[in-house]
């Protein structure tokens, strides 16, 4: 990479305290055009705040920030956007009633003069059109009725209609799926590439290797490794630097074929308007299940109506084989069931209250009174404190908002593993939480289900679905379509798994064609080391496996491999029974995802023009996924 043109933004020495929290104790950046700099740390060691004296939102109390080399003062966020830096903030702070095009050009500096709404809407179009992504916002919608990814690209445009030169992102990739985060990835490197500055914030590393050029990391407030090449650093070389040491593994090994034990959570068909349209699947004793798939698949709504938060209009329920049908939540409390929702701050944490009344509070609302004996309880805190690693039983005395955000997470799971839960629900458990209270989350619920209960993760991270649990039910527009081992899946099953159901029916209906085109079958397969799995087949007489057209659960079966994937795939093989010929060629999604294989088997001797037909076929798969 060549080195980096004069910064844009020098920040030097930046001070900040909230009433008694030092948040910021001599914290630096530089920022050059044409980069995307990432900014590294553990939970609380400053990053929102030096993101928010940059931007405007937060007044810093010493220290220099210079911008295109002259003296910068933000006092509110449209003097930075005046100057050029605009921050993507995690929650948007969109107007939901306004339209999408309202909301791009509310702040008045994005009307100089006023623009006609033609023109507004022609200059929009052309935003997106410079992202790549003319198609993605329909600009006369409200805002409300957007999906996360969405209003962040809303938020983004803004920041373009104002013409920001630096953007700041923190931690944008908390809620989005992963093929969302790889279409802001594109979104980002064409802004990079257009030769704008770029700040990002992220937790997940993988990330920070994928998209950033150069970082700096923080600890306590501090920068302690400025501008360093990401290219020159290894994963354990920013731990180091954020932590002050090693981190071992991050995840715990899982037993390689998972002994389950006996059924504790059964759910069948579960219906719960207006998401969830059929779940299904089995939880055991002991074992940790994912439940993976795309933001807006049904995941939280089904979490929320085991746990009595949402009515269920069908299906069933079983707890310990006995029918369950929850009101409210006291209702689950009472039944053993715990419940870590997405949202900390709205549905878990009570702000106010110290860390011990925080603890306590799943307890009283579950006993009234009725609970643990004060001296088991104590002994039973005392016991969580060494599980949470907060080193000094003073804490619990303090506020939970002198905590940050991943100790928080960890005290809300130990709230539950106080009252010693059969079954754990955990929605997000790790969103916005650091490398290493990740690690220790992990470890927490590792230790919670070798003790016998039965844990149940939804994650869009799909990387800690496949190292975390020993099982995944895939969920697609409200519906599970595939429940199986980790083992057997990987990033690129689960994404072609947790496709909507729109895309995927349409690829059933592009193999329907190709059968009936060719006279032949066609399928879809995955290939797992030596074996391979048919996902759907489609006969010569019509669609035979009508899964993923029918929205019922596909047959995920093993298949002979055919001699055309052995010896020669991406032309036309003999199969050993001299009737009928077999091409198998590879498909990928259109961001370079492995989808396995789509196979034609005819009758007979081929003719070049099914060969045709299959790369045909091939390629609109690609674009559907
Ligand atoms: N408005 C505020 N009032 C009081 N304390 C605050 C405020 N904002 C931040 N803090 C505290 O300042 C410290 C740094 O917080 P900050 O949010 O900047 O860290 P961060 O690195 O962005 O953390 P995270 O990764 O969890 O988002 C934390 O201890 C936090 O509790």
């Amino acid at each position: 990479m060549p080195a980096p043109p004069a910064p844009l933004l020098v920040a030097q020495g930046i001070e900040k305290t909230f009433d008694q929290t030092r948040a910021l104790a001599g914290a630096s950046v530089e920022v050059s055009a044409g980069e995307v700099h990432g900014l590294l740390g553990a939970n609380g060691a400053g990053k929102s705040t030096l993101s928010r004296v940059i931007s405007g939102h937060v007044r810093r109390d010493r220290g220099t920030l210079a911008w295109r080399g002259a003296a910068l003062d933000p006092r509110s966020p449209r003097d930075a956007l005046s100057a050029g830096i605009a921050m993507v903030m995690q929650e948007t702070t969109l107007a939901p009633d306004l339209s999408v095009l309202e909301n791009i050009f509310l702040p008045e500096l994005a009307q100089p003069g006023r623009l006609r709404p033609a023109l507004q809407r022609q200059r929009a179009r052309d935003i997106l059109e410079s992202l790549g992504q003319h198609a993605a916002l329909p600009l006369g919608s409200e805002v409300r009725r957007l999906s996360a990814a969405q209003r962040q690209l809303v938020e983004i445009a803004k920041a373009l209609a104002v013409d920001a030169t630096l953007i700041i992102f923190d931690e944008p990739t908390a809620s989005l799926s992963p093929g969302e985060v790889e279409r802001l990835f594109d979104v980002m490197t064409r802004l990079r590439a257009a030769g704008r500055a770029l700040v990002f914030v992220s937790h997940r590393l993988e990330e920070v290797f994928a998209v950033t050029d150069r970082v700096t990391v923080m600890r306590e407030g501090r920068t302690v490794g400025g501008s360093l090449p990401t290219a020159s650093l290894s994963q354990s070389d920013i731990v180091r630097l954020m932590v002050g040491q090693d981190l071992g593994r991050i995840y715990a090994e899982r037993p390689a074929v998972h002994a389950a034990g006996e059924p504790v959570l059964e759910v069948r068909h579960l219906c719960a308007p207006p998401r969830v349209r059929d779940v299904s699947f089995t939880l055991h004793r002991g074992e940790i299940l994912g439940l993976g798939g795309l933001v807006g698949a049904g995941r939280s709504e089904t979490l929320e109506a085991l746990f009595g938060l949402r009515p269920h209009s069908g299906g069933e329920i079983r707890l310990h084989g006995k029918a369950f049908s929850p009101r409210r939540p006291a209702d689950a409390i009472r039944a053993g069931i715990g419940f870590v929702p997405e949202d900390r701050r709205l549905q878990s944490i009570v702000p106010d209250f110290s860390v011990r009344e925080n603890l306590l509070l799943g307890h009283l609302s579950a006993y009234r009174g009725f609970g643990l004996g004060y001296a088991t309880r104590d002994a039973r805190v005392a016991e969580l404190l060494r599980l949470l690693g907060l080193p000094n039983e003073r804490l619990l005395d303090a506020n939970m908002l002198n905590f940050s955000g991943g100790m928080q997470q960890k005290i809300i799971i130990a709230r539950w593993l106080l009252l010693d839960p059969r079954v754990l629900l955990l929605d997000e458990p790790t969103k916005g939480v650091d490398i290493v209270t990740r690690s220790s989350i992990y470890a927490m619920l590792q230790e919670v289900a070798d003790r016998g209960a039965a844990v149940l993760v939804v994650s869009s991270d799909f990387e800690e679905l496949l190292r975390l649990c020993s099982r995944i039910a895939v969920v697609s527009d409200g519906a599970t379509i595939a429940e199986m081992e980790s083992a057997v899946l990987d990033e690129a099953k689960l994404t072609l798994f947790a496709a909507p159901r729109s895309s995927m029916a349409a690829n059933a209906r592009l193999l329907a064609d190709l059968s009936e085109e060719t006279g032949g079958a066609a399928f879809w397969a995955l290939r797992d080391g030596g074996r391979l799995f048919c996902l759907n087949r489609v006969g010569g007489t019509g669609v035979s496996d009508p899964g993923f057209v029918a929205g019922a659960t596909p047959r995920f079966e093993e298949t002979r491999i055919p001699a055309a994937l052995r010896s020669a795939p991406g032309t036309f093989v003999a199969e050993p029974d001299g009737q009928r010929s077999t091409l198998m060629a590879q498909v990928h999604s259109h961001r370079g995802h492995d989808l396995g294989w789509i196979g034609l088997t005819v009758p007979g001797v081929t003719t070049p023009d099914a060969a045709t037909i299959v790369r045909r076929v091939q390629d609109a798969i690609t674009s559907n996924i």
